[in-house]
């Protein structure tokens, strides 16, 4: 059972929110705390379930998580590392896609990884071809079990050249983890260069690695036979700080976003300019709001880093349902990110799906019958309907267009949205939004 949320919309948001440690890179941060021989220090953490989930899942291992929800700092003590029972573990991995990540920091710990089934949003596929691929590469052994896939490496993780067929980001800080201790040199060419993927980077250079980022796309790393702790303050999450600034778009308000940076988000600013999104950047966060005027519709497709994000799209495109005539957005990052907007067309919004790729650039689901590009005509007002929660962002953005809306919606399964938002029912009653919520039994 899930909270359900009961919104009387119509109210535009206006106030102050606080955006702490990105989603997409404290955990993996946490997970690289196994890799030393000391304790680690993470800071500007943020209570979402995400976290959660890799703080049960690194207790079971026997690491020492200790956590100061005010602060917002977590230590994490790897010092009594050890296996953990397979059914345990699979009890607590349901709702995260982390566990994946933990398979070098484990075989260079204890010698082996058990990892279960993933959790993550439903957005498409997902599949690890590329992560077993490249653990094989650095000759771990995988075998495929029901419920998981059992993962060692007789001889140990030596360094290897690997090629990505994508920049996954995922699979990038696959490498990243397993190179870092591996014995020999590791060359990762196509890589993931998103900021979450530096910043690990960076927490893994301050354990003591040695790891050089190309021009290229190239990332070279030394591998080290041990490395210590580290002390860090996560990057702001750039993707709650876009949903908010397109809440403040969609309900026609004005959002003060604490700690938002500009520069992992300077690719969104400018969409959100060309819009005819007011935005004003200073020092400890970014003003968005509402000009008054109408909105201009827009034509993009998301992409890796330096790219438009693909996790901007979804609470985007409940703004562009407000603009002045028609946009296009063709998602090239994930195969099925739009199942979300069925919701939103039941509120009123005209979109429509196509199979074929609407963008400048054709993409890897272009000729796979994917319904991954929207042309939205607006503006249409939007009126309350019920809805349950598909997943992390299609969810924020269902309540952003019921904030927006005429009339009362109810939504069910919100919890879904706690993984990766912090407090964001404290953070929408900051903001003046007006609803119940029935939290779960
Ligand atoms: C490049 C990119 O924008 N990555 C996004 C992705 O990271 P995340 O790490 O979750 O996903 P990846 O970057 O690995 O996936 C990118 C693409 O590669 C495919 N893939 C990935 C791994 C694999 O083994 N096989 C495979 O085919 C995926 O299906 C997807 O189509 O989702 C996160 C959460 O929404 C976003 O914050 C990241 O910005
Ligand atoms: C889809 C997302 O996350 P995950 O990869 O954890 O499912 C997201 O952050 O939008």
């Amino acid at each position: 059972m899930s909270s359900v949320l009961t919104i009387r919309g119509g109210i535009p948001l206006s106030g102050r929110v606080r955006v702490r440690g990105a989603k997409n890179l404290v955990p993996k941060a946490m997970v690289a705390a196994l890799l030393g021989n000391e304790p680690s220090t993470l800071r500007n953490v943020p209570d979402i379930k995400d976290v959660s989930v890799v703080t049960s899942l690194l207790q079971l291992h026997g690491v020492s998580v200790e956590a100061d929800p005010a602060t917002g700092d977590l230590t994490l003590d790897p010092q009594y590392v050890r296996t953990a029972a397979v059914k345990d573990i699979d009890a607590h991995a349901g709702d995260s896609r982390i566990p994946i990540l933990l398979c070098g920091p484990l075989i260079h710990t204890i010698g082996e990884a058990f990892i279960p089934d993933l959790g993550g949003c439903r957005i498409g596929d997902r599949p690890i071809d590329y992560h077993l691929a490249v653990l094989r590469q650095f000759g771990a052994v995988v075998d495929k079990r029901p419920g998981g896939i059992s993962i060692s490496a007789p001889t140990g993780l030596k360094g290897a050249k690997i090629s990505l067929p994508y920049p996954s980001v995922g699979a990038t800080e696959q490498v990243l983890l397993a190179a870092t201790r591996a014995e020999g040199i590791t060359e990762l060419s196509g890589a993931a260069i998103e900021p979450e993927v530096i910043d690990l980077i960076a927490v893994l250079q301050k354990m003591g690695a040695l790891i050089s980022v190309m021009s290229d796309r190239t990332i070279r790393i030394e591998g080290v036979p041990e490395l210590g702790g580290y002390t860090h303050r996560a990057l702001p999450d750039r993707n709650e700080a876009a949903s908010w600034a397109s809440a403040a778009l969609v309900t026609g308000g004005d959002i003060f976003v604490e700690g938002a940076s500009q520069r992992d988000m300077v690719t969104f600013l400018n969409v959100f300019r060309k819009i005819g999104g007011g935005l004003s950047i200073e020092d400890e966060g970014i003003r968005f709001y509402h000009k008054g005027g109408k909105l201009l519709p827009q034509v993009l497709e998301t992409d890796v880093h330096p790219g438009f994000m693909t996790d901007w799209q979804q609470p985007l495109v409940v703004a562009l349902t407000q603009a002045d005539g028609v946009s296009i957005v063709h998602e090239t990052v994930y195969e099925n990110r739009f199942g979300f907007t069925e919701a939103l067309v039941r509120m009123g919004a005209t979109i429509q799906l196509h199979r074929e790729c609407l963008g400048s650039v054709p993409c890897r689901f272009g000729q796979r019958n994917f319904l991954h590009s929207a042309v939205i005509s607006g503006p249409t007002p939007l009126h309350g309907a019920d809805f349950n929660v598909p997943d992390l962002r299609g969810g924020f953005s269902h309540v952003i267009a019921a904030l927006a809306a005429d009339g009362v919606s109810r939504a069910t399964g919100v919890d879904v949205i706690r993984r990766g938002y912090e407090h964001f029912t404290d953070k929408l009653e900051g903001l003046g939004a007006d609803f119940d919520v029935e939290e779960a039994q």
